[in-house]
């Protein structure tokens, strides 16, 4: 089992990550870690914070000399921010001055959308920072760092993701385009939108200037594809074992996302049985399906071919032109309080949703597999592919989804 925490808030001095239960021999690089925690900050639309943030890396436990020990891999990441809200975000006992009222001044016009009214209600306090600070997707930095890890130890079992961007607003990829591959990351990232359909990609960046000029903001649909996975990760065989439902969790807990889809997932509801499931067919090599409209699950387990998963964004919650609400100090009419913010965070959540597919795809792992050393969690993988009789076993994802373009369709 694999167990990810993370600390701190976002003006604070450092977000805090802990990942425990990964195997030893696991390569941990500071310049891989540092290479993602740069890809969350791409993309067209974000605010100015991603211009200068530096996500400041320490590696601070679990690693020696390029690999895990086994033993919890701790991270630290440090804020750019932090010199500027020392005294806003002082930890120790602290009576704002006359300096600080600016930043430090009491947020008491929530925003409707964000954590705001409900945090200040829940956690018994009369203003917003210390809701907003923690509710903010600062946070998604540790995912990401953790995420890197997860999918070092995923690459080490031949196991590689990628996540693009289907949709910005209502510009969407059109149906039937082609799906990137682990090898097409870096293209993706060169994109502003990480859209692998260029023409898209150029109306979505009008979507983003039109949006950003009228003072609102946008959300959209990001997909990640995992490839090389083995069949028979996750199970039927209870609710919290299903790894559909794992995945979901995963994706639902980033901020701002509100649905997840696997595979074809609402579309599918549309169609009728005879054209909704990937149908099975005999070939030399094993056992194929015919199409991948499941996504690569079924019955809660992997089933081999490409793990495909969806998460839909909100709109989001700082808009420019205020949303209507009420300053909670004097019972009035007010407009939301507004400091800078994202016209657009899509891209960057399609990297986040790669880093909590990752911990998730890592942890289901090693709940089949075990290990204490990459080795061991290595070998018991080989072992149980060659347990599977001749009969049953499914031919390499790679020539069923050339089986499916070429013969069966
Ligand atoms: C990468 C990323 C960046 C975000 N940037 C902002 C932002 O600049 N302003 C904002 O209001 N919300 C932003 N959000 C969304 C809020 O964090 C989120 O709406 C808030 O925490 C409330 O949670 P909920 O939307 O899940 O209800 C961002 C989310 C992600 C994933
Ligand atoms: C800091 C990040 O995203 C932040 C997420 C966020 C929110 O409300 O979620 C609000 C903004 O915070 P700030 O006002 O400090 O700029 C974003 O920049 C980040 O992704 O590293």
């Amino acid at each position: 089992m694999l167990r990810v925490l993370t600390a701190g808030e976002s003006h604070g001095p450092e977000l805090i990550a802990v990942m425990e239960g990964l195997p030893s021999g696991v390569p941990v690089l500071a310049e891989d870690i540092q290479a993602d925690l740069q890809r969350r900050k791409l993309g067209y639309g974000r605010g100015s914070r991603m211009k200068f943030e530096q996500d400041e890396l320490t590696i601070s436990g679990g690693v020696r000399h390029g690999k895990s020990l086994g033993s919890p891999i701790a991270l630290r990441i440090g804020n750019t921010e932090w010199p500027k809200w020392t005294e806003v975000m002082n930890p120790a006992p602290t009576e704002l001055t006359e300096k600080s009222r600016g930043r430090g001044a009491a947020l008491t016009r929530p925003r409707p959308g964000h954590a705001d009214l409900v945090g200040m209600q829940k956690y018994d306090f009369d203003e917003a920072r210390p809701i907003l600070e923690r509710a903010s997707a600062r946070e998604t930095a540790a995912r990401v760092a953790l995420g890197a890890v997860a999918r070092s130890f995923l690459s080490e079992l031949g196991i590689r993701l990628v996540s693009h961007t289907l949709s910005i607003g209502p510009v969407r990829v059109p149906d039937g385009s082609a799906l990137p591959t682990p090898d097409d990351v870096d293209a993706l990232d060169a994109d502003p939108l990480r859209c692998f359909d260029p023409a898209t990609s150029a109306l979505m960046v009008a979507e983003v200037d039109d949006a950003r000029k009228d003072g609102d903001t946008l959300g959209g649909i990001v997909e990640v594809l995992a490839y090389g996975l083995p069949p028979g990760v996750g199970s039927h065989v209870h609710w919290d074992r299903r790894l559909d439902g794992r995945l979901a969790q995963a994706l639902m807990s980033i901020q701002a996302i509100k649905g997840v889809e696997v595979g074809d997932g609402f579309e599918t509801t549309r169609r009728r049985g005879s054209a909704a499931h990937d149908e099975l067919f005999e070939t030399e090599s094993g056992i194929t399906r015919g199409s991948d409209r499941a996504g690569g699950t079924e019955g809660g387990m992997t089933t081999g071919t490409v793990l495909r998963v969806r998460a839909g964004m909100k709109p989001i919650a700082t808009v420019p032109h205020s949303l209507r609400t009420i300053d909670v100090a004097s019972g009035e009419a007010a407009t939301a309080h507004h400091q800078r913010s994202d016209v657009c965070a899509v891209p960057a959540s399609g990297v986040v949703a790669e880093a909590m597919v990752a911990i998730e795809l890592a942890n289901s792992i090693l709940e089949k597999f075990g290990g204490d050393s990459i080795r061991e969690t290595r070998r018991n993988l080989d072992g149980y592919l060659e347990a599977i009789p001749e009969t049953l076993r499914t031919a390499p994802a790679s020539e069923a989804a050339l089986l499916a373009h070429d013969e069966l369709s």
